[in-house]
Parts: C-alpha cells; sequence; structure tokens
C-alpha cells in the first residue's frame, strides 16, 4: 500500500440526556468545523445523541426510534465527509450500544459494543446486550438494511475498526483481533466519567494500544457534568505507533472541543521503543477544573440562578465558596464575559450590557455577588473565629454575605419540647440532640434564601462524613446538591491551603488556621470531628481499606497494625467505631442531595457504593477482631 494521509479529528461534546436541541447542535457544530478543516474522519463520543446518562429510558422502545429519527438527520450533514458516533440501537428485545459509521451521507454500518461497563459508577448491562467477537449481521429500518457487528471498515484505503470505551480496558479487547486483519486506525468513542488522574490511565491505554497493535488510535470522550453526577473531562486522544500526536485541554467550558491531526498510514510503520508517559498529573489542579466545570453545568443544566450557602467560616463550606468563585473565574475566562453571561442563562440584555462594560478585574467580583448568597448563622457556641474566617472569605470573593443568630429558634424549640415532655434537656442527657437541633435550625432560613433567588442550596457534607453520618439529617444536610461529597476531609484541608497559596484566595488564610469543628457543644468543651470521631487520616484509611480494597473487618484492623497506624486497643476502638457508625449511617447516605463523582471511588449509593439499609451490622467480625 502507497502512504495515505488521512485528517484525523475527534470532537468531545457537552451532552445532556434527551436534551435534543444542544445534543444535535453540537453534533452538527463539530460536523461543521471538521468539514472547514477538510477531516477525513471524524470520531464524536459514546451515546451522544441521546447522552451517555438515560440510563432506564434505555429500555423504552421510544427512545430508540426516536434517536434513529435524529441519526437520519446528522447523516444529512455529513457531505464529504465520515462520521463516527454513539448511538443505541433496539433490535427485537435487546438494545445496543453502538458506533454508527456514517460516509458521504451514506450510513456505512453500526458496530457494537462487546465489552459493557459494569464497575463503579457504570450499569451497562443492565440496558444493554454485548455484542459477540467476530459476528456482523444485517437488521432493517425502514425498509433500509445496515450490517452490524464487529466490522471493519475502509477509508481510503486504510482499514479502520473500533473499541466502544470499555472494550479497550479489558485484557481479550477488540483491538487483540484487529491487528491481524490489517487494521490501521481503531476508534474509540467513549464516556469515560472523571476522577482524579484518571487521565494517565488513558493515556496509557490508547498510547499503548497504538504501540502493541501498530496502529493510529483516535479517542474522543463527552465532556462536562452530562447529568448530573458523573463528569466527563472532554479527553481527545490521537496516537500513532506508540506515540502521542494530539492531546487537548481537558474540562474545558466549551459545548464542542475539537483536535485533528494529518496522520500518515503506510505499510512498514515506525513503532516507538520506548513510550513517553504523562508527567504526574497535579490532582488539586484537576479538583478545581472538574468542581467548577460540574457546578457551572449543573447551575445552567438545572435553569437555577446561582447558589445559596450556609457559610460556617470552615473548611467544607469555605472550600464549596471558593469553588463557585473559581466556577466564575475560569468560566469567564475560557467563554469571555459575554460568553459566560449568555452561557449561564439568568441574565438578561441589561445585565449582559452592564458586564461588558465594566473593568475585567471587577466582572468577576460582581459575577460572584449574583451567584453566590451566604449566610453565617450563629449561636452561643459559635467562635469569633469561624465568624470572621466566614465573613472575610465572603468579602474577599464578592459574594453577598448575611450573618444571624439562630439562638431564638433553638431556644423556642428546646422550651416547646421541654413543656411537652415536662422536664429539662440537658448537655448531659441530651447531647446529640441539642447538636442536632442547631444543625436543623439553620435549615429553613437558608432554604428561604434558595427559594427566593431560585437558586441552588449548597449542603456542604464532604466523604469523611459520609462514611460515619457525622452531620444531622434535615440540618447540615439540607441542600439540593452536595458538591463535595465524593472528597475526603484530609484531601480538602490541604486542598484549601493549596488554593490560598497557587490560586492566591487570600480570603482562605483563617480557615486554613482552624480545626475542624461542628461548634454545637459548649465552647468550654472545645468540640472537634477528631474528638468525636477519631483522626482524619485513620478515619479516610479504614474507608478505604473496607469499601475500595474490600477487605474484612479483621484484615482493616491487621493492616492498621502492620503499617504502624495504631495500637492494638487504639486500632480495635477505631475499627469498631467506624464499622458501626457506617452500618446506622447508610440510610444517610441515601438521602444525600445528589453529589459529583471526583475521586476513583465514592460513597454514593446510587452511582458506586451499594449496601444494605438495614443489616447485622457486622456484629460478629466486630467480636473476633483480635482472634
Ligand atoms: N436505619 C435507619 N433508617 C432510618 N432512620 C434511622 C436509621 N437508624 C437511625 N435512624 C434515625 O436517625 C436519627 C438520628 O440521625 P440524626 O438526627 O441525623 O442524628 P445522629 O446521627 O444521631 O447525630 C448527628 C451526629 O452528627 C454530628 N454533626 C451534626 C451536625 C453537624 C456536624 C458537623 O460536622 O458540623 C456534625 C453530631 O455531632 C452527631 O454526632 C434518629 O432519629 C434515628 O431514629
Ligand atoms: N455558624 C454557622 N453559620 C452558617 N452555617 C453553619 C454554621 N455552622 C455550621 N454551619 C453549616 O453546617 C455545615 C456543617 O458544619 P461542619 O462543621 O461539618 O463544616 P464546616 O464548618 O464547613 O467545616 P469544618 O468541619 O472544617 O469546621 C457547614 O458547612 C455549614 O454549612
Ligand atoms: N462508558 C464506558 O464504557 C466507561 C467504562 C470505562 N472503564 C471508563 O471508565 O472509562
Amino acid at each position: 500500500m502507497e502512504e495515505t494521509k488521512l485528517i484525523l479529528a475527534g470532537a468531545a461534546l457537552n451532552q445532556t440526556p434527551l436534551d435534543w436541541e444542544n445534543n444535535l447542535l453540537n453534533i452538527k457544530n463539530a460536523i461543521t468545523e471538521a468539514i472547514t478543516h477538510n477531516v477525513d474522519i471524524l470520531l464524536l463520543p459514546e451515546l451522544c445523541i441521546t447522552g451517555y446518562g438515560c440510563e432506564d429510558l434505555f429500555l423504552h422502545p421510544w427512545l430508540a426510534d426516536e434517536t434513529f429519527g435524529k441519526l437520519l438527520q446528522v447523516k444529512e450533514w455529513c457531505e464529504g465527509i465520515t462520521v463516527c458516533l454513539g448511538v443505541h440501537l433496539l433490535l427485537g428485545r435487546d438494545v445496543y450500544n453502538t458506533a454508527c459509521v456514517i460516509r458521504n451521507k451514506e450510513i456505512v454500518g453500526f458496530t457494537a459494543k462487546q465489552f459493557l461497563a459494569r464497575d463503579g459508577v457504570h450499569y451497562e448491562p443492565r440496558w444493554f446486550t454485548p455484542w459477540p467477537a467476530n459476528e456482523v449481521q444485517e437488521f432493517e429500518v425502514l425498509g433500509q438494511r445496515y450490517p452490524i457487528g464487529d466490522i471493519i471498515y475502509e477509508e481510503q484505503g486504510v482499514k479502520f475498526a473500533f473499541e466502544i470505551c470499555e472494550d479497550a480496558w479489558r485484557p481479550n479487547r477488540p483491538a487483540e483481533r484487529h491487528l491481524p486483519k490489517g487494521v490501521q486506525l481503531i476508534l474509540n468513542p467513549s464516556a469515560s466519567h472523571f476522577a482524579l488522574s484518571k487521565t494517565d490511565v488513558r493515556h496509557r491505554l490508547v498510547v499503548e494500544a497504538s504501540q502493541k497493535y501498530r496502529c493510529a488510535y483516535l479517542y474522543a470522550n463527552l465532556l462536562g457534568n452530562e447529568a448530573g453526577s458523573m463528569i466527563y473531562d472532554g479527553e481527545v486522544l490521537i496516537a500513532q505507533n506508540g506515540k502521542l500526536i494530539r492531546r487537548n485541554e481537558l474540562l474545558s467550558f466549551k459545548d464542542v472541543d475539537l483536535e485533528l491531526a494529518e496522520v500518515c498510514f503506510g505499510d512498514n510503520p515506525t513503532i516507538a521503543e520506548t513510550i513517553e508517559y504523562l508527567p504526574p498529573i497535579d490532582e488539586n489542579r484537576e479538583l478545581i477544573a472538574a468542581l467548577s466545570l460540574a457546578l457551572f453545568d449543573y447551575m445552567r443544566k438545572s435553569r437555577s440562578r446561582g447558589f445559596v450557602l450556609s457559610l460556617s467560616g470552615g473548611a467544607d463550606s469555605s472550600l464549596c465558596a471558593v469553588a463557585v468563585a473559581e466556577m466564575v473565574r475560569r468560566g469567564v475566562e475560557q467563554l469571555g464575559v459575554l460568553g459566560f453571561v449568555a452561557k449561564a442563562r439568568m441574565f438578561g440584555l441589561k445585565d449582559a450590557a452592564y458586564f461588558d462594560m465594566i473593568p475585567e478585574e471587577q466582572v468577576v467580583r460582581e459575577l460572584v455577588g449574583r451567584l453566590l448568597t451566604c449566610a453565617y448563622q450563629g449561636t452561643v457556641n459559635s467562635s469569633d473565629d469561624t465568624f470572621t474566617s466566614a465573613r472575610e472569605l465572603a468579602e474577599s470573593i464578592g459574594a453577598v454575605f448575611h450573618a444571624w443568630t439562630i439562638d431564638d429558634e433553638v431556644r423556642g424549640y428546646i422550651s416547646k419540647i421541654e413543656d411537652a415532655i415536662d422536664r429539662t434537656l440537658t448537655w448531659e442527657k441530651d447531647d446529640v440532640t441539642l447538636q442536632n437541633i442547631q444543625a436543623r435550625v439553620r435549615a429553613p432560613g437558608i432554604w428561604m434564601l434558595a427559594n427566593i433567588n431560585n437558586a441552588l442550596l449548597l449542603a456542604t457534607s464532604n466523604r469523611s462524613e459520609a462514611a460515619v453520618g457525622y452531620a444531622t439529617m434535615d440540618g447540615d444536610t439540607a441542600g439540593s446538591i452536595s458538591p463535595i461529597a465524593g472528597i475526603d476531609k484530609a484531601f480538602i484541608r490541604q486542598f484549601l491551603i493549596w488554593m490560598q497559596r497557587e490560586l492566591g484566595y487570600e480570603g482562605l488564610q483563617y480557615v486554613n488556621s482552624l480545626q475542624p469543628t461542628a461548634e454545637l457543644r459548649p465552647s468550654s468543651e472545645a468540640q472537634t470531628d477528631e474528638k468525636d470521631l477519631m483522626p482524619y487520616e485513620i478515619l479516610n484509611k479504614i474507608e478505604r481499606l473496607a469499601f475500595y480494597d474490600r477487605l474484612s473487618p479483621k484484615q482493616v484492623y491487621e493492616q492498621l497494625l502492620a503499617d504502624g497506624t495504631a495500637s492494638e486497643d487504639v486500632a480495635e476502638a477505631y475499627v469498631e467505631k467506624f464499622y458501626t457508625l457506617w452500618t446506622r449511617n447508610q440510610w444517610k447516605r441515601e438521602r444525600y442531595a445528589p453529589s459529583f463523582h471526583l475521586d476513583d471511588y465514592n460513597l454514593n449509593p446510587r452511582s458506586w457504593l451499594r449496601f444494605p439499609i438495614l443489616s447485622g451490622g457486622f456484629r460478629d467480625e466486630l467480636l473476633s477482631l483480635r482472634d
């Protein structure tokens, strides 16, 4: 074969389940941009017509019909170009997750996914049927017959085939069979959820495959917070023969992010002997990029007008506040003032003209003022330190800041109940009750502000608290989204120091010098989270060993001893406490507001970690820790 040059492009798309208008516009814009650049093959992400996150709707026959109609529309936009995109098909009673190839306005065929994603946040076998390797069939829709299966396609003499997302993550991946069939190009349409440092794994997967299978590899992921919880980083990768050719900027605020490269295909490719891997990932930088994009997409897709936050001046609520500020800063930086204002969907023309006129350094502060309202809700147990921390942080980022006390309301409830039960409530007897009433009394006022602003109420729970239920149901768990519920407390604390130092959020200097405390007991008791629970580092370690590494309670206990974390008595006490609180509080995790998936795992029962609400609570296992 003579050398053939193809211009390959991948486009990340910010799609939304069932938002046909948005999804088709993004697809059309990507195709138009590709045609302008004389692209030969354009790859779009997995299930990008419907959105990847349609969940049980994939089982609805009408959705497949509707989607096929949209696919026929897309086909008409593909003049002089080959476009490959993810779409589901209903054949008989089976639903398939496929990649469709359209060449010059004709559908050439469909490749169906062979390995369904079924771990962590993925539940594909609930909806889709896997396709058997090496099999090709035909099906008919609206009088037209199409091939479907393990197809090898050809573009200007270059043979190409697919791996659809998870296909590439399995040992017996389709690429193993592609090489002997002369395939020189593999396309991978993906919906690969974001997790810290995961880009490194994807990079290895793609570049190593291009080396091992002596081919070019084109990869395109979804982009943005698609359906509420999972975030996609919009990664586009083009590699060939063990060398990376293109990799885009991840987690952008764009709707369409297209990358292209001219790639040469010949008979005797030079294969790189060594692969150049990515440098270590800066997870703090990644986290803030993901969090701010996730918040922005959630806000605009839910048509909310900003955020409301009960700001205690502690670490968790401070992180939520700076995340919104950073959302605005990054959004304006990437989209421009007018682009950001338009995309936020909450400002009128007058607002837009105003924001366009004011000096740049003022814009972000003023936009934060319009998008974030905070309230400090003190009690007799609150300290000046946390008040100063909250006020200074809100002021430094330009958020609206209210401060009031809730002592009257707390006293009102306590005296009502004391009258009803005819006894006085005391800290000795009623500790948790007296703590919880304070947390609960903070909920109605802050919900009122959220309703007035038509804004999202940010719930501030982190993953460490969620593990042990260290939060008051309908109190500090109240909220419409829980953006940091996937992040552990130790990570949050170092992250806030990084945000101050690296991103210049000087308003964080106060919280960065405070010990985490709920401030629910009288100040004479100097309550701290770690005194109530255990050191967060240990809590996080137990949680990870127990539910990520899937060890038994005894194995967790032995691990704590083996790595010198604690003595026998202390390790036993912490393991017992962790499992007891974990079990008792599953119901709380079921009731958390929707949260973002940010780390490589989380405790969200809807997406990652299923656990029974009622159980024996590891009673026997905890009794035999030392046997
Ligand atoms: N399986 C189950 N299904 C449904 N409900 C269940 C249940 N098990 C217990 N319950 C119910 O749960 C209720 C207790 O839950 P809840 O009222 O939330 O209270 P609870 O979990 O008992 O206590 C809250 C804890 O969170 C701490 N906290 C609160 C607020 C803020 C912070 C902070 O870090 O700032 C910390 C506080 O110090 C205390 O240790 C009980 O009424 C019980 O009946
Ligand atoms: N004085 C307060 N004013 C406003 N909100 C408060 C106050 N105290 C607690 N809250 C709300 O309750 C939430 C839970 O408190 P918690 O102590 O767990 O978090 P934090 O104060 O943000 O961080 P830290 O645990 O590091 O002190 C806070 O994030 C905040 O939303
Ligand atoms: N959509 C998929 O098949 C995703 C699964 C794959 N393991 C990933 O996380 O990237």
